[in-house]
């Protein structure tokens, strides 16, 4: 469902004389229906530029990059965003705060996108809301003013909403409790059954093992390892 094929990536620096820099090359990755792979590596290895470059983000400089037969690095703009909507997900430890639209829309907007009609989405966000504590006299708000942990929980809820086929993990469960963590490890392995294609990266070395199927070292994905 996500197939990496031969993914080189360099980066210019245009205020620095135009230095090219190779960061990736020959990076290949395979990922199932049902699978989940967590990106590890040392710091500055690659593992958000490879999300990103799966995300459409950053532009990889050759090779291929397949979600349900899409080419994210020959996509244009406009099939990049049918993709993101339909088919791939994104869930990081941030939210993007649009004012005054209630957590509860925000959290069912992604359903709705998808033409799910709005009672069945409500209910779902309703019920993602109650699962990752966020209390109900808050879901009328906008999450704005929420705290760092309660938007971060909006936007986990947001991004389990629609049963994306493919799906991107940055450090989800990073500056959780517990209760809460436990929660998003149970979103995963329900993401998981129903068949979703899942790279992650977890800092958080139980919550990976507890979900991982299996672990993709990056640095053999380094020009020097290539060479
Ligand atoms: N926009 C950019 N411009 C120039 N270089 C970049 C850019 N983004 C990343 N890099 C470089 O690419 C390399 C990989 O960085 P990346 O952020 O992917 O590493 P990482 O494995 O995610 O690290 P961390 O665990 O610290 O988040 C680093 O050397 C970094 O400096």
């Amino acid at each position: 469902m996500i197939e990496i094929r031969d993914v080189s990536k360099t980066f210019t620096l245009h205020n620095q004389g135009s230095a090219v820099i190779r960061v990736m090359e020959g990076a290949s990755l395979s990922v199932a229906a049902g699978e989940c792979v967590a990106l590890t590596g040392a710091s500055g290895a690659g593992k958000s530029t490879l999300m990103r470059m799966i995300y459409g983000n950053y532009l990889a400089a050759s090779g291929e990059i397949l979600i349900g037969g899409v080419d994210v690095v020959r996509a244009q703009p406009r099939e990049i965003i049918r993709l993101r909507r339909e088919a791939l997900g994104y869930v990081s430890q941030f939210l993007r705060v649009v004012p005054r639209v209630p957590t509860l829309d925000v959290v069912a907007e992604p359903l709705l996108a998808v033409g799910v009609d709005r009672a069945a989405a409500m209910d779902r966000a309703r019920d993602l809301l109650t699962r990752l504590r966020i209390p109900e006299r808050l879901w009328s708000l906008s999450p704005t003013t929420f705290s760092g942990g309660e938007q971060q929980r909006v936007n986990i809820a947001r991004g389990f909403a629609h049963a994306y086929p493919a799906l991107l993990l940055d450090e989800p469960t990073a500056s959780l409790d517990a209760a809460n963590r436990d929660t998003v490890l149970d979103l995963i392995h329900e993401a998981k059954a129903r068949g979703a294609a899942i790279v992650g990266i977890f800092h958080d070395a139980e919550a990976r093992d507890a979900v991982c199927d299996r672990v993709v070292d990056v640095t053999g994905f380094s020009p020097q390892a290539a060479a």
